[in-house]
């Protein structure tokens, strides 16, 4: 770390976010790659990319769009269906897939072709704890009995709790949590089960999102929570614990389907991703503690190296910009039009 004007950290890493393809993938990528080296990519495609070929053929898409003289890898993932089998892991892992995403059935933006049923996928959680590739968990119910802001302590109470102890040395990483029942679950959990954060779930809770006006640019899954789920984790990602890690969960949808009737659910927060990260640690007074929760933990815990080059944060206020293009159509940036203290260099 260097003075308190500028920040100099390893290079980071994104350990989960949202490309799309076609023509979203010029605005995604670039913005990812500006920041990131390497990115855990999402596979809720239509249809999902369900096993090696297609997550192979996804990726060749993305390095298509790595700005010249970029310095970015995607790691790939597949969609876990009820008809995934170990053979559709073991060749996954064969291919370099680092990880297998669970969306429950109906739970959030494409999961129609998620998990019916836990149960239904326990022979491909052993092939992956059988291999070594990872879990990759979307933590909500989608029973309509449940609430929607208790859908993550639900799931971890019915869904996690077991399969953590069913499979014992899976390596498991609980996505873009938002409760503090899940910070403390994970928290306390065996050796091998993490978490990633948002920086929009440190930043903001259903204040931001409800108070004053419906700000559908708020709206995402899990939906932003209490105050108090908020301060969870934020305590959580600076306490340098090395089970939480960047994960931004950008999802990018187009001004038009944000700004409707029934709005989708997602925040682009790749445009400017690190340095609202910057700000969540620095209001907590923690900003020593963002590289080990950017650039070292997760990596650590993949079982990839570290990178080795950096970036530097200065302290030099600017506004997000109040719209971005992506291919034909508008895109609304988190944050639009606010004013950040940190930019990268
Ligand atoms: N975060 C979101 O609200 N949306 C994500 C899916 C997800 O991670 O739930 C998306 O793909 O749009």
């Amino acid at each position: 770390m260097d003075s308190k004007q500028q920040i100099t950290l390893r290079a980071p890493d994104d350990w989960h976010i949202h490309l799309r393809d076609g023509a979203a993938l010029a605005r995604t990528v670039g913005d990812a790659a500006r920041q990131f080296r390497r990115a855990i990519i999402m596979p809720n495609l239509v249809p999902p990319v369900v096993n090696a070929e297609a997550a192979l053929a996804y990726k060749a898409r993305i390095e298509a769009e790595v700005p010249e003289n970029g310095d970015f890898t995607p790691l790939m993932v597949i969609y876990l269906t009820d008809n995934t089998t170990p053979e559709v892991v073991q060749q996954a892992h064969a291919a370099g897939v680092v990880a297998a995403k669970l969306y429950p059935a109906g739970a959030t933006t494409n999961s129609d072709s998620g998990v019916t049923d836990i149960t239904n996928i326990y022979p491909a959680l052993e092939a992956m704890q059988s291999c070594g590739m990872k879990l990759l968990l979307h933590g909500e119910v989608t029973t309509s009995d449940i609430d929607i802001f208790d859908r993550e302590r639900v799931f971890i109470e019915n869904i996690l709790g077991p399969v953590v102890g069913d499979f014992p040395s899976l390596k498991i990483v609980l996505e873009h949590i938002t409760t503090a029942h899940a910070a403390e679950f994970v928290a306390n959990a065996r050796d091998g089960v993490a978490a990633t954060i948002t920086a929009h779930h440190l930043l903001y809770n259903r204040n931001h999102m409800l108070v004053g006006g419906i700000r559908p640019h708020f709206y995402c899954l899990p939906i932003l929570k209490r105050g108090y789920h908020q301060s969870a984790l934020i305590e959580a990602a600076t306490s340098g614990s090395p089970k939480f890690f960047l994960g931004t969960d950008s999802a990018p949808h187009t001004q038009g389907k944000k700004e409707t009737a029934c709005g989708c659910a997602g925040c682009y927060t790749a445009f400017s991703a690190i340095e609202l990260y910057a700000e969540a640690f620095e209001q907590a007074g923690k900003l020593e503690r963002l590289e080990g929760f950017a650039s070292e933990f997760g990596p650590d815990f993949y079982g990839l190296p570290r990178n080795t080059g950096t970036i530097t944060l200065v302290r030099e206020p600017w506004t997000l910009p109040s719209g971005l293009q992506m291919g034909p159509d508008s895109l609304i940036p988190l944050a639009a039009g606010e004013t950040l203290n940190w930019r990268l260099a």
